[in-house]
């Protein structure tokens, strides 16, 4: 199995890194486009989302979005040690500063420490390498996804508030037949691409 994603990864990062700069760019602003009607339409007032390193979806205009319209936009701090994610509140790009990993995290200096057990996101946005349509979904490995999922649940039952939806950002190139899962890997619930959304069963 671990070789098996190893090479999808391997794969699948080959091809994204392929993308043109001008074509990542339309892309990423469609798919936020797409997003944003999404989050319209469920009325979330507090998003999570990740900030773009390599050659990922950049969620750009979706940040600003949230920063625009006053919602509470968070964005995770990861921690390598035990591959866990800290939450902060954003209010603009000005918070973020190169992290673990050379990805632009929030700076806890600068940004404002969320608890999930006090803020629930309504709505997640997760990076992947890799999605297919059954809500399967391929990432770097450190698996801080699937052991954040474990704790928003948790925090829901707490809250006694709905599991956020997962979603899945990424281009449409990134949607292949099938993902190899494991019994850990989190679903998603629906997959943001620049050419729609797509409901997973
Ligand atoms: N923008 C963004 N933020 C994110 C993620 C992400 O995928 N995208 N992550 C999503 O979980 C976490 C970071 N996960 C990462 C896991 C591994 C590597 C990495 O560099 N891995 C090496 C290979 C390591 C090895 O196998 O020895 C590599 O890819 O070269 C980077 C980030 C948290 N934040
Ligand atoms: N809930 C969890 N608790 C503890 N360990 C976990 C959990 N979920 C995954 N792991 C471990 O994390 C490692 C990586 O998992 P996996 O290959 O699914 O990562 P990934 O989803 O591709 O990564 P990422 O979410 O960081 O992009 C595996 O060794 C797995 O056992």
């Amino acid at each position: 199995m671990n070789d098996m994603k190893k090479a999808e990864r391997e794969r699948l990062a080959g091809l994204r890194s392929g993308i043109t700069a001008e074509q990542r760019a339309a892309w990423s602003e469609a798919a936020c486009v797409h997003a944003v009607r999404l989050l319209e339409k469920r009325g979330v007032d507090t998003l999570m989302a990740y900030v773009a390193f390599r050659s990922e979806l950049d969620t750009l205009r979706l940040l600003e979005w949230g920063f625009k319209n006053g919602k509470t936009v968070i964005v995770p701090r990861c921690n390598p040690e035990d591959r866990s994610m800290e939450l902060y509140a954003i209010t603009g790009l000005d918070a973020l500063i190169p992290g673990a990993y050379g990805i632009m995290e929030p700076n806890p200096a600068a940004a404002e420490r969320i608890e999930l057990r006090q803020v629930l996101p309504q709505a997640v946005f997760v990076p992947g390498l890799a999605f297919d349509g059954a809500g399967g979904r391929l990432g770097y490995g450190g698996g801080y996804y699937d052991r954040f999922r474990a704790r928003v649940e948790q925090a829901a039952g707490l809250l006694d508030e709905p599991v956020p939806p997962w979603i899945g950002l990424g281009f449409g190139m990134q949607l292949v037949e099938s993902v190899p899962m494991e019994a850990h890997d989190a679903r998603m619930d629906a997959i943001v691409t620049e050419r729609g959304i797509l409901i997973t069963p």
